[in-house]
């Protein structure tokens, strides 16, 4: 995560006051953002109150005039709400810098419904509620460097981000790190199942299998080593994590989270194609 000082940040106004308006909000504030740098136009009653709450913010109930001030609009509602939303803010904000976290809606629909390129894509993640997050970013060719740069401080203050060349890509980013967490939940929850089917209380289950994962990450990332050497440095010929892996390659596991993955990236461009207009 970047320290970035914020202090002399443009004001940035947030189109949806959801889970991920809230982990880069959260981040923002974090670092130093003054709240009256921060617009929200949220039109669900209880989630405003949960904002005022959490962050002392007070939000908008619909888009008006006010948003004009932001250099910077953050797009985080719904795939499927996205077009209806863009045509309440076009008109009050035809010279900002777009910045939309919605997955699979492409800049080429974005661009229409706001009359405007300039338009960096991110497909963050929850993590980025612990400022632990992974973001994968994609500019529109239109984008100035100092715009690119713009982006980087907002979604550097959540946690770590990657550039792709190909706004495509995207898609494959929504299938592995933006749906990620879901797959480290499942087998987190899987492991603390089969832990407790093996007598040890649930709470420990969970905690050795939390461990294992962050621990297990740390290393990899710390090692620089393969994950196929790592793993194999785990197991030793005919003990206990063999029979382990023996019973996933005889079930194919692999190929079948490899599938999972696919299934994810059709339903990221099919959102496109659905939600795009
Ligand atoms: N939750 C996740 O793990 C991730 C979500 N995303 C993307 O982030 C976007 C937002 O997702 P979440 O924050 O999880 O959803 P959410 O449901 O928590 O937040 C969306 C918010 O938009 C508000 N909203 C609805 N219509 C609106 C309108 N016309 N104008 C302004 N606000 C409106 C809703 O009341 C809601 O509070 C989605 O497009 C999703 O694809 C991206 C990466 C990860
Ligand atoms: O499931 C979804 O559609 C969103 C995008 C990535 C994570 N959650």
């Amino acid at each position: 995560m970047s320290t970035t000082d914020l202090s002399q940040f443009p004001t940035i106004a947030f189109i949806g006051g959801g889970n991920m308006a809230s982990a880069i909000i959260g981040g923002l504030i974090r670092q130093g953002l003054p709240k009256d740098r921060i617009q929200v136009v949220e039109p669900y009653e209880p989630q405003r109150q949960t904002l005022q709450q959490q962050f002392g913010i007070h939000a908008l109930p619909a888009a008006d005039s006010s948003l004009a001030q932001a250099q910077v609009v953050v797009w985080a509602v719904k795939p499927q709400t996205f077009a209806q939303a863009a045509a309440a803010v076009a008109d009050h904000s035809r010279h900002a810098l777009h910045l939309s976290v919605a997955a699979g809606i492409r800049s080429d629909s974005i661009a229409q419904w706001l009359g405007n390129d300039q338009i960096v894509r991110a497909m963050p993640n929850t993590p980025a509620l612990v400022g632990q997050g992974m973001t994968g970013l994609f500019a529109r060719p239109q984008v100035s460097a100092a715009q690119q740069q713009l982006a980087e401080q907002i979604i550097s203050t959540t946690g770590q981000l990657v550039w792709v060349q190909q706004e495509s890509q995207l898609d494959a980013v929504t299938a592995l790190s933006g749906s990620g967490p879901a797959y480290v939940f499942y087998f987190l929850e899987a492991m603390q199942q089969a832990g407790a089917e093996m007598g040890l209380p649930a709470e420990q289950a969970l905690q050795l299998a939390i461990g294992t994962f962050s621990g297990a990450s740390a290393l990899a990332a710390q090692s620089g080593e393969a994950p196929a050497v790592l793993r194999e440095r785990v197991t030793s010929k005919g003990g206990t994590t063999f029979a382990a892996l023996e019973h996933m390659r005889g079930a194919d596991i692999a190929a079948h989270f490899i599938g999972a993955m696919h299934a994810a990236e059709r339903r990221a461009k099919a959102l496109g194609d659905e939600f795009g207009g």
